[in-house]
Formats: C-alpha cells, structure tokens, sequence
C-alpha cells in the first residue's frame, strides 16, 4: 500500500498542507522538481524535499508557530497517507519513502501505543531510538512535544533534527537506521519520536517513531491520541482528528471532518480573532481567511467588533446571541433594589457649607479634632477628603471640602454624595450673599438643612437676627413654627459641637439611611490626585456595599485594582462598608472629584468598562449639549421632558431682581411654570453656573455680566446665559421660548474687553478713557457697555477710538487706547466691552 499512498497529487498535497497548488508548485519549482500542474503526482522524493524546505524555513524561523501553521496541516492528509505507508513500512528501512514516512514517522508516534503495538516490534530503529527518548532530551522537553507539533509537518522534521541532536546519541546508538531515514526529516522524526515518544516507542519501534513526531508531548499520556494522529497531532490541535490516523492505517477515507461548528453562540462584547475562532470551534487561521474574504483584515490578535462578529458566525452558519450587560458601563445610573432585610443602618453623610470667612473650616477641624474616638485615638489624622467621628456609639461621615461649589460641581457630574447639610452663618455677620447662594444650593438638591449659627462667641453675635434672615429664605426655626434645626455653636470655643452632632443623628434617624453592606462596593471619587510615590490616589466615599483590598473596580473612565485602603485616621483597612471615606491606592490613572465609582469582577472587566466609558464620554462631549437652553426648551416641553423651568437671576439690584421673580412668576404657559432657585444681586459668578448646570436651569442677567470665570465656565458647562436690560425683554424672551415661538435673533457676540486705567476731561469731548485692551480687541464701529464690579452702568455706541492722537479702527490686545462714549461717567478699574450683533440662524 505503501505504494499507492506515497503518490500524491500536488492538489491533494496542498490541500493537505491547507496552502494553494499554485503555492506548491512554486515550491516544486524552486526545488527544481519536475511539476506540470497541480495534477501533476509528487514522488515521495519530492515531497521529501518540500518538507525539508519546510523543515529549513522552520528552523529559521524564531517561531516555531507562524509558519508551520499551514504546513501542519498538511500533515493531515497527506501524512496519513504517508503514515499509512509507514505503518506498512514500518522497516525503516524504507527509506525512500522515508520522507514522507518520517513524515508520518511523526504521524506515527501515535502508533504508540496502538499502532505501535502492531509495527512496533518491527520498526526497531526507532523503537531502538525511541526507548531512550525522554533522555533524548529534546525530543523529551516536553515543550519538544510542542515542536513535536511542529514536527508533524516539515516541522517535525526540524524537530527531528534537533531531536535527533538531542538524542542524538541515543539515536545513534539507537541505531544508523534511523538515522538514515533522518535525511528526511520525517525520520528524524521518528528518531526523536523516539526519544519524545520513546517511552511509546520503547514498546514498538514505529510506535516510537511516531511519537516522535508529537513524541514531543511528553505525552506519553496523549499518546492515545497521539497513537492516531501522528501528524496532526504532531501539528497539534488537531491530533484529535488525528484519531483517523489510526484508522487511516486502514486506508480509511483520510480525512473526514467532525463538524462540531456549534449552532449558536454567545457573544458579550468585542472579541479578538482567537477568541472568535475559540467559540465558533475553527482554527484562527480559518476565521482570519473567511474575514478576508468579508473584505477584513485581521491579524490572530485584533479586536472584532460585534457586527464583524456577527457577519462571520452568519458566514460559518452560526447564530449570534449578543448579550452586553448595557447598564454596566453606564453603572452610575444603575438602580439597585435590595432586600429590605439586607438593608443595615449606615452613617449620615454631611456636607458643610456657608459665606466666606463664617468659620466652616474651623467648624470641620473642632468636630474633627474634638471627637476622635477613643479606639482610634493617636492615629494620624489626614486629609483624604472627608472623615468619619463617632458620638453615642454612632458614626458621622463629614465631607472634608466645605463650599457650596464643590458640593454643587459634585452635583453636576452625576454624584450625590451628601445626605445633609450644615449652613454655618456666623452670628456676627447674619446671612451674607454665599449664605443665600448655599442655602439654594441645598435646596436645590433637596437636603435637609441644619443651621449652625457660629461665632456666638463674638461680643456682637446676634443669632436671633439670622433666625430672622433666614427666614426670608424658607428656614424658619421650629421654636417659630417652622421645622429647621437651628444650632448655636462656637467652633472656636468648641461650643455647642455637641449638640450639632446630636441634631445630625436626629436629622438622619428621621431620614432612616440604610444601605446594603454584602454585596459589591459603589461609592464616588471625592478627590483624586497623583502622588509621586504611590501613583494615582483616590479618596473614595462607599456608598453600597463594602469595598475591600483586592477588588477592581471602575472609577469615571479609570480603572484598578485597590492595592492598599487607608481610613482618615491613617489606619490601614481591608474592607470598608457604607458611608465609609476611604483613601485607596492602585489604579491606572486619576479619576474626578465626582466620578462614581463601582467594583466588578476581575480586572479585565473593569477595563474594559472603562474603555467603553472614555469613548462614550468622547462622543457625549463631542455631541451636542444636554442643557436646557431657551432655543431648544419648547422642544423639551413639548416631549414632556420639563414642568419646571429652572432659572436663576443675577441683577444689578435686589429691587430689580425682586421686580423680574414677580414678573417671571406669573408668566402662564400649559403645563409649565418658572421656577427660581436661586437669585441675588451682583455679577453672575461661577457659583451660578455651576448651579444651573447641576439644576440644568437657565441663568438670567439683568443688566449684570458674567464675570471671566463664569463665562469660561459656562461656555464649558453649556449652559444658557440670558443678558437683558429691560424687564419686559426678560418676560418677552422666556414666554415666547416657552410657547416655542421665539423668533430668529441677533445673537450678540463679545470681541474684546478693554481696562480704564485712567479718565482725562477734554472740553467739548468729554471723558476720555485712557485703556489698555486686556482681552480680544475694541473695534470703532462696535458697540460698547461700561462695566463696573460686574455691573452695566451703560450701553451704546463707541464714540471714538484712538491709538495716540490718530483715529484708530480697532486696536488689538495689549495695546493702550483712548475711548470715549456717550456718557461720561467713567472710572478708573472700569470695564468697556466691545461687541457686534450678529444674526443667527435658530
Ligand atoms: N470668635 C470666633 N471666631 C471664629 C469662630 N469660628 C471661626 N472663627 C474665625 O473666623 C475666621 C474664619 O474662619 P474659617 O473657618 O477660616 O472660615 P471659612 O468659612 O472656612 O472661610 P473660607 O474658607 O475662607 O470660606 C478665622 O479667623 C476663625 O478663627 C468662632 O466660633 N468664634
């Protein structure tokens, strides 16, 4: 049989090394062996040469993987055939077909066992080289029985040689024989069989060969099926298949493939070529030909995406499922329902907030220092942030950042961190413009609000009069009917600290916080930097569940693995449940104050959460704005997306902004009603802005400017600045937004601010301003407003502009100019800023 089977027609010897005829053909050529076409049959000799030419490629190559790929496969067919032969042959000295035979010499080693059982005895070159095999060192290192793999196709020859190298001695003693054939490879092959497969092989001569080819594989063990397959085993994989080897010994139909194409897969995100190829049970080099053939250019590692996924498992026949948990990059907006018995009470979480220099800090740091409990005492407080006391055997979690600001930006991202607030009013001062802004602010997020009156240890403390203000503000104190908790504190003296403290763990027993304990940990960054020593920090408040050393998670668009966590005492923890502020250690990158934060799985998850995070963001930010703006408010009315429409209002005075909330107040359109949370007299301040952004409210000046940080942020935050100078426009403007019939407008755009920095009185003239252009320029035929703390004293048109005592056109940034208006009263320290009308498309 040996015979029949040693012919091979270059197609099927193709398709059995998975490669083109016309590829074999060259090769055939190359090696100056006589070929026609793929008709054309090849003479063991010459397919012993084109696997040598394989065997060198191989050897060559660094990598024993890339190439033999394809020839491995050819193993499949063609070796069995050869094995076919060999098992006949099994004399070595059949040399000539050696070639092939040492081909299948590796196929053989699946002999083994089986096989070898039959020829073993009777191939005794290799039996002979095979029993030392293990010894034979290479063919022994296990691994060989990766090169064994190799070795099955041209590879195994390479094996073989080193094989043999290794064995060499054995092999030589094993006998010339072998080694004779080893001009093939394939014998080789056999040889080190021998020393791989040896084992094997020690009980019948081929067996070892055989073995030799994946003899590698210690395997000893695989033989089983190494015993069939000898090359495909040997090419690894696909020993499976490689069962037919045995069989083929029967001549059977070589190759008959078990399809265990599975009819449906499951697909949970992006995949790479290999992993694609793992589920849908192909080689990868099978997946990476269809993909071409879809027009796709893969390498084994690249990333598919789902819908390449899907129009290959359709081209393979397979159905996909797609099932991305959604809601997992989106986590912060996952609603988690527990069990109510899961529910344990946790501390409350409070945010202190109130005018400058009313004594917050101090406030923060007498609490902190005054209440340090008893087990913890003597450990090094620090700053992460916030920090937890303990009064009656109960916890206070106190956000470490005072200022409404903050408390609001945290607001804007998403975070809701706090679940009471402390307004500190000192009793001196009363209620100043940031007691009122962070009064709205609370209110705004619809927290409870206690009232600390501080200072009332200053002679002209008057706490009586900010229970009055406020008032004004909708706090009344429950002694007058009302229900806010008023507390009179000195946080200098260290007064009445106490009772404030007692007054939160009233607020939160009212409020009943519960959270879950057991289950994964989701929090918010508070504060995250990168500390030189240790990398990226982040000072994290757990909210849910409890987080402990170890766990990845996903903070915004970053992601780690809590490397160490540390308490505001300095305290080492390995867990740390509910309410708990804890600073941890261990991620990639520097997450923002008000990122949420949420532990999954493993790592590999976390990333790839995070990935999806920062490109969705990207595409959000790169998107059009979420925030309601007059243009687009009749739109979100009409889709019932808003009832109120949010507004602040900055004036230039109290009366004038009392004047526009009455007005406003009454403005009547179905279904929706204006609802202002927050007013003041002064410039429209950052303040503002970041308040609209987190009540998505629309700001209205009323002959008040944004100062420069407010504009800056604004234009970031997207939020909808409306600047009028007469009420009436106001009331016009937002009714007309509301019915959705505001009609096309001139959008004003600033070009430049110029400084006063000193006035001349000219006779006839007037006032000139003598300016510096501190921002953008100031054109001549621009109009103008004059501007002073933030307020419009005047509006119209440029009189005239010079440079020197020339008439200029404009005149740029950093350059001084003289301007004057139709008004006189101007002042050092004012502001003139140019600005065009421009027609805009709405
Ligand atoms: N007499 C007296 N002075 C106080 C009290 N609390 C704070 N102060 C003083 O008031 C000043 C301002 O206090 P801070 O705690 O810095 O005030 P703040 O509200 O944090 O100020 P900003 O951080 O600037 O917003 C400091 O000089 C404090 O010493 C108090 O209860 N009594």
């Amino acid at each position: 049989m040996s015979k029949p089977e040693s012919k091979v027609r270059v197609y099927e010897y193709a398709k059995s090394l998975d490669m083109s005829s016309k590829e074999i053909i060259t090769i055939l050529k190359k090696l100056e062996m006589p070929v026609n076409n793929h008709m054309s049959v090849m003479e063991p000799e010459a397919i012993g040469k084109v696997e040598q030419f394989f065997r060198k490629i191989k050897s060559n190559a660094s990598k024993p993987a890339s190439p033999s790929s394809k020839p491995q496969s050819n193993g499949d067919i063609q070796i069995k055939n050869s094995q076919e032969k060999q098992v006949g042959m099994n004399n070595k000295p059949q040399t000539p077909n050696s070639s092939q035979s040492q081909s299948q010499g590796g196929n053989r080693p699946q002999g083994n066992r089986s096989s070898s059982s039959v020829g073993g005895g009777q191939s005794r070159p290799q039996s002979g080289g095979a029993s030392r095999p293990q010894s034979s060192g290479q063919g022994a290192r296990p691994s060989s029985g990766g090169q064994g793999g190799q070795g099955a196709r041209p590879g195994s020859t390479s094996t073989g040689s080193q094989n043999r190298s290794g064995g060499g001695a054995s092999s030589s003693q094993s006998r010339g024989p072998s080694s004779s054939n080893s001009s093939y490879g394939g014998n080789r092959s056999g040889g080190q069989g021998g020393q791989g497969g040896n084992r094997t092989g020690g009980q019948g001569g081929q067996g070892g060969n055989r073995t030799g080819g994946q003899g590698g594989r210690p395997g000893g063990q695989r033989r089983s099926d190494d015993s069939r397959g000898g090359f495909r085993g040997g090419q690894g994989g696909r020993g499976g298949k490689g069962g037919r080897g045995g069989n083929n010994r029967n001549n059977q139909p070589p190759r008959e493939k078990i399809d265990n194409t599975p009819k449906k897969i499951i697909v949970r995100g992006t995949m790479t070529v290999a992993e694609t190829a793992k589920l849908l049970h192909k080689d990868a080099s099978e997946v990476i030909k269809k993909l071409i053939m879809l027009g796709v250019m893969a390498t084994i590692n690249q990333e598919l995406d789902l819908e390449t996924i899907q129009l290959l498992a359709g081209d393979f026949g397979v159905e996909v499922e797609i099932k991305i948990p959604v809601e997992d990059d989106r986590f912060e907006t996952l609603e988690e329902t527990d069990e109510e018995a899961d529910l344990k009470e946790r501390p409350p979480v409070v945010t202190i907030m109130g005018h400058v220099d009313h004594g917050k800090t101090t406030l923060l740091d007498a609490i902190r220092s005054t209440n340090v409990t008893g087990g913890e005492a003597g450990g090094i407080t620090q700053h992460i942030g916030a920090y937890q006391v303990e009064i009656n055997n109960k916890k206070i979690s106190f956000l470490d950042t005072p200022g409404h600001e903050a408390f609001t930006a945290m607001r804007a991202r998403g975070a809701q961190v706090t679940d009471i607030t402390i307004i500190v009013v000192a009793a001196d001062d009363g209620v100043m413009p940031q007691t009122v802004e962070a009064v709205n602010h609370a209110k705004a997020a619809n927290l409870p609000i206690i009232v600390a009156v501080n200072k009332i240890d200053k002679p002209g403390a008057d706490p009586d009069r900010v229970k009055q203000e406020l008032t004004e503000y909708g706090l009344v104190p429950e002694e007058w009917g009302g229900d806010t908790i008023f507390v009179n504190v000195s946080a200098k003296q260290r007064m009445g600290l106490e009772g404030l403290l007692e007054m939160i763990l009233l607020v939160a027993e009212v409020n009943d916080y519960r959270a879950n304990p057991d289950k994964r940990a989701r929090g918010t960054v508070i504060e995250a930097e990168l500390d030189k020593g240790r990398g990226p920090v982040a000072r994290i408040l757990v909210q849910h569940g409890t987080l402990k050393v170890g766990d990845a998670f996903v903070a915004g668009n970053c992601f780690g693995r809590v490397r160490a966590m540390v308490n505001d005492k300095g305290r080492r923890l390995k867990e740390a449940g509910p309410s708990t502020p804890v600073e941890i250690t261990g991620l990639t990158e520097v997450p923002q104050a008000g990122d949420p934060f949420m532990v999954f799985e493993d790592e590999r998850k976390a990333r790839s959460i995070a990935d999806k995070r920062s490109i969705t963001q990207r595409e959000s930010d790169m998107g059009a704005n979420t925030r309601v703006t007059l243009d687009d408010l009749f739109k979100h009315i009409k889709d019932g997306e808003i009832k109120d429409l949010n507004v602040i209002i900055k004036g230039d005075v109290q009366g004038s902004v009392e004047a526009l909330k009455g007005s406003l107040a009454k403005i009547e359109v179905e279904g929706v009603r204006v609802k202002i949370i927050h007013s003041g007299a002064g410039a429209i301040n950052e303040s503002d802005i970041i308040l609209a952004a987190a009540s998505n409210a629309i700001v209205i000046g009323f002959n008040v400017r944004p100062d420069n940080q407010a504009a800056l942020t604004a234009e970031q935050e997207k939020v909808d600045i409306r600047l009028h100078r007469v009420i009436y426009s106001v009331i016009e403007e937002i009714e007309q937004a509301m019915k959705g019939m505001l009609d096309p407008i001139f959008k004003e755009t600033v070009i430049g601010q110029a400084e006063v920095r000193s006035t001349f009185k000219v006779t006839k003239v007037g006032v000139i301003a003598g300016s510096m252009v501190i921002q953008g320029k100031i054109a001549r035929n621009a109009e103008a407003r004059l501007i002073r703390g933030g307020i419009v004293v005047y509006e119209g048109k440029i009189d005239s502009l010079k440079r020197y005592k020339d008439d200029a056109k404009e005149v740029s940034q950093g350059y001084e100019c003289g301007i004057t208006l139709d008004y006189n009263d101007i002042q050092e320290g004012d502001i003139i800023e140019a600005f065009v009308m421009e027609a805009v498309e709405r």
